[in-house]
């Protein structure tokens, strides 16, 4: 089991690193050992692992690239890691674009990975460190957008990932709120904490202390405000004074905050850490939203804000991208003004390309819920659902990467020195999904990468004037969430349904982990299912150069990855060993065979009959049993790994046995002796039956709680994807709100154009028509005037003409002269008609005709025709003729105006009844006139 042969071909080195207990006293069992050294380097490569209390279990030995035991410090841990062999592959002094390179933590939750990665309050983490000696090393050679205007838009040009790119005091001023801006020229921030810079960065100008306004901010204090996030939707300002009544658990909370400043520090009662850094957090447990500040010894202007969120709110903001409406409105943070300086890594730096040029740029990202989320674009809030959130982004090849995988669609930071890099870190890490868990008070929720690219192109290569085009590599660092069960987190809702998530992607990272082991070990080809999850996807891409890239013969060298496993000793045997045992480079089982009790009492039974039917031929002692076998131990002991496996001796139970039967034989035992050890052993078997029998118990009690852990992780995947669903599903009514919305809006538009349309119409009708009445009735009125009667009023007794009315008034005056007209040509008919009545009667009636055929006849006549002959008729139409044809003829021509006057007065009558319903002024014929003839009158 040799960690080191195993160097040349693992994709990541695989170290482990040991957690000192925490407040300085361990509080369960230690279950790990670390090995001696066995060889030369003194550096301890392997532990083992013993099962705590139980006998049945197997003693693993693992082996790794090194292991850190409980007191190696940070500095300790980036030495010894290579951080600075990897920081040299980027930075390819020696030409070329340089390797890249990764550095990860993994382990179960609570173990320090966070600790490692980020730091503390007083101490540095690799992520710090890293940044500090990339600075150092790249010195003079660094150009940033103060000194190289054109940098921002070269690169914009040569980015191969569809990013936002941004200068540092660009992005840095939209993030963070500079309380003393007034007191600052420019606008790039510089705070009085930050010391210790290296001599090769821009020192940062002193800045006056800010004074105390009505912020909130107490003189002597060193902090500002705290910024609550209460139930849904609150911001409470606490004052410091306020807040020191608070309990301790939000004290434990609000402590535990991991950072990167140390002015305002909340700190860590346990191990004097402190977050300075502001992180948004879900705290589940915290039913208040109270927090303690407690003055720093060091510092004097820091913020942070703590966000203690209500369930609710926890859950709306755990939907994957969704951020709950109360949820980081404004990103406006306060700049913290100071950062650890320890452990100090001054002078320690690595050469670079003196011949070329580099630029820094920052980008971090988190994988939630399976989806790749920018820490530094800050959550847009939906038109629809009034929430903020974060869009997902893709990893794939780009058009300007085609060979190389990329998360497209970051937002990048282009920094020219550690203080801007630290600042942008922070600002990625306010937006890091933390929660309050059973296991760690700050558990990360998500995996987060922090990526260091280091651009670089050769200085003064400008053809015809164009800038030479930027190459180079990236240190990505990533802080893996802790895989927990939830039985000891005490998870539930989203944040179980997170640990489902987070369970599954390690899992998953188990299985690449282990094939590649396996293969190192098993001359396998190096197969790692690496795309079956987004986190292992982005961890292994970059291992392999991908077939496009060999085809094109653009040939990247794979990166260099190294993976610090962290471990509590004290921590959880089961999670812990788990993570060992797909993690470790190599493995060892000890199996410890426990015979079957059953078969041990058989075999009890027959000794004792072989040592009894000895002692009555011999008085020799018995020999030494057989070793039993264990079906169970053994499948248990084969099934669990690929290392060697050992059998030990056999354990204690076949020695109860013979202990307790080998002093009854001698030959000189009577039969009663024999019976009494008869019956000794068998109380004896029966004693180990009912021990065999608790063993059973115990071990499907195991199993049970094996099959409970398995359908809680079922149940918290199952949630998981209920609210990718619910995202899902909300993605879609919106995007069908907005189509109908959009579709709504355009058949309105035609709608109302239709209309439009139909009036202008309507309106060209009724305007014809009342042109055409105007003309019918206006005739010499000219101008559309009416032609009024006159009225009485009037002295000169003549019509005449109003230019101005019009309306219904003018049309119903028109109505009524007509009327009267007819009414007057009436008059004169009737009496025409009385006249010729007159004329009739004194003729005799047998010759008389009826009217209306002597008029026919006489129209006929006066037409040229022949009237009928031989007929009455026809003989007094001849008589008419002949005797007064001009009187006759007039006659005729008299009644048929009649004819057509009572028609018309007719249809005159039937109009006025027709708008009857509108309350017009017609004048009436007087009835009188009308009754004047008699119904029986034969007019016609
Ligand atoms: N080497 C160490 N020295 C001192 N304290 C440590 C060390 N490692 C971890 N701790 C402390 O243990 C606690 C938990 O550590 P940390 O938050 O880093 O765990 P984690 O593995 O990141 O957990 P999670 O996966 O839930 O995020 C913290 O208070 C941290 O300060």
């Amino acid at each position: 089991m040799a960690a080191s042969t195993q160097k040349a071909t693992n994709l990541f080195q695989v170290y482990l690193r040991l957690r000192p207990p925490q407040g300085g006293a361990a509080t369960g069992e230690r279950f790990l050992t670390v090995e001696e050294p066995d060889d030369d380097s003194k550096t301890p490569k392997h532990i083992t692992l013993n099962p705590p209390n139980d006998r049945r279990r197997a003693i693993e030995k693992f082996a790794f690239t090194q292991v850190f035991e409980e007191d190696a410090t940070q500095l300790d841990v980036f030495n010894c890691v290579g951080v600075a062999n990897l920081i040299n592959g980027v930075l390819a002094p020696c030409g070329g674009d340089g390797t890249d390179a990764l550095v990860a933590t993994l382990g179960v939750t609570g173990s320090g990975k966070s600790h490692t990665i980020l730091g503390s309050r007083s101490q540095r983490g690799l992520t710090q460190l890293a940044l500090d000696v990339i600075f150092q090393s790249l010195g003079e050679n660094i150009v940033d957008c103060d000194t190289c205007p054109t940098l921002e838009q070269s690169i914009v040009a040569s980015d191969p990932s569809e990013a936002a790119i941004f200068s540092a005091p660009t992005f840095l001023d939209s993030v963070f709120v500079d309380l003393s801006a007034s007191h600052r020229p420019g606008s790039r921030a510089q705070t009085p904490m930050n010391v210790g810079y290296p001599p090769s960065s821009p020192q940062p100008r002193p800045q006056q202390e800010v004074q105390h306004g009505p912020s909130g901010r107490i003189p002597g204090l060193g902090c500002e405000t705290v910024r609550v996030v209460m139930g849904k939707d609150s911001i409470a300002t606490l004052s410091p004074l306020a807040t020191t009544t608070t309990t301790d658990k939000s004290q434990s909370i609000s402590d535990n905050r991991r950072g990167l400043g140390a002015a305002f520090v909340p700190h860590n009662r346990q191990t004097g850490h402190a977050f300075c850094g502001p992180r948004r957090q879900q705290v589940q447990r915290a039913k208040g939203a109270r927090g303690r500040m407690q003055p720093s010894g060091r510092a004097t202007a820091s913020t942070s804000c703590v966000r203690l969120k209500s369930g609710t709110n926890q859950a709306a903001h755990s939907q994957g991208e969704s951020i709950g409406p109360g949820h980081t409105p404004s990103r406006r943070l306060h700049r913290p003004s100071t950062f650890p300086q320890q452990p100090d890594v001054n002078g320690l730096s690595v050469s670079c390309d003196p011949s070329a040029e580099y630029a820094v740029l920052i980008s971090m990202y988190e994988v939630y819920n399976d989806r790749i989320f920018d820490l530094l674009t800050p959550p847009t809030k939906s038109t629809a659902t009034k929430e903020y959130r974060r869009r997902p982004l893709l990893f794939k090849p780009t058009e300007a990467s085609p060979d190389r995988k990329v998360v497209a669609g970051l937002r990048k930071v282009i920094c020219g020195n550690l203080h801007q890099a630290l600042m942008v870190l922070e600002a990625g890490l306010h937006e890091r999904r933390v929660a309050g868990t059973g296991s760690n008070s700050v558990s990360s929720r998500s995996h987060g990468f922090f990526c260091v690219e280091v651009k670089k192109r050769t200085r003064g290569n400008r053809k015809h004037g164009a800038e030479p085009s930027w190459g180079g590599s990236a240190l990505t660092i990533v802080d893996l969430a802790g895989s927990e069960r939830a039985r000891d987190a005490k998870t539930a809702g989203t944040t179980l349904a997170e640990a489902g998530k987070i369970n599954e992607s390690l899992m998953y990272l188990g299985q690449c982990l282990q094939m590649q082991s396996d293969a190192a070990t098993k001359d396998k080809p190096n197969l790692v299912p690496f795309r079956q999850c987004k986190l292992t996807e982005l961890l292994f891409s970059n291992c392999y150069p991908s077939p496009s890239a060999i085809s094109s013969g653009r040939y990247r060298n794979p990166q260099k990855a190294v993976m610090i496993v962290t471990a509590d000793p004290h921590g959880d045997y089961n999670a812990t060993s788990q993570i060992l045992r797909y993690s470790a480079l190599a493995r060892e089982v000890t199996v410890p065979r426990i015979p079957s009790i059953t078969q041990t009492i058989l075999a009890a039974a027959a000794q004792q009959q072989q040592q009894a039917s000895q002692s009555l031929s011999s008085p020799v002692e018995a020999p030494t049993q057989a070793r039993p076998s264990s079906p169970r131990g053994r499948g248990r002991g084969s099934g669990s790994g690929s290392g060697s496996v050992h059998y030990p001796p056999l354990l204690s139970s076949p020695d109860i046995v013979r202990g307790a039967s080998s002093p009854a034989h001698s030959p000189a035992n009577t039969a009663g002796s024999n019976d009494n050890s008869m019956h000794r052993s068998t109380v004896e078997a029966a004693v180990l039956e009912i021990s065999r029998l608790t063993e059973e118990i115990e071990y499907l009690q195991q199993a049970l709680e094996a099959e409970r852990t398995a359908r809680q992780e079922a149940e918290a995947r199952l949630l998981s994807m209920e609210d990718r669903m619910v995202d899902l599903e909300q993605a879609v009514r919106e995007d069908c709100t907005n189509e109908f919305e959009r579709r709504l809006e355009i058949e309105m538009a035609r709608w109302r154009a239709m209309m439009q349309v139909e009036m202008e119409r309507g309106e060209e009708h009724w305007g014809r028509k009342i042109e055409l009445f105007e003309r019918s009735f206006g005739g010499g009125g000219g101008g559309g005037g009416v032609l009024l009667r006159n009225d009485g009023n009037h002295n000169d007794g003549d019509d005449y003409y109003d230019g101005d009315a019009g309306g219904e008034e003018g049309d119903e005056d028109k109505e009524n002269i007509l009327v009267e007209d007819v009414h007057q040509e009436n008059e004169r008919l009737r009496r025409e008609n009385e006249a010729l009545r007159r004329e009739i009667a004194s003729m005799s009636p047998t010759k008389r005709l009826p009217l209306r055929e002597r008029v026919s006849d006489a129209g006929a006549v006066a037409r040229g025709g022949k009237p009928e002959t031989g007929s009455p008729r026809h003989a007094r139409t001849s008589r008419a003729v002949g005797g007064g044809g001009g009187s006759y003829d007039e006659e005729g021509s008299l009644l048929d105006r009649l004819e057509r006057l009572r028609v018309n007065d007719a249809q005159a009558s039937a109009r006025s009844s027709a708008g009857g319903g509108k309350s017009r002024k017609v004048r009436k014929l007087p009835g009188k006139r009308w009754n004047a003839v008699g119904d029986d009158d034969d007019l016609f």
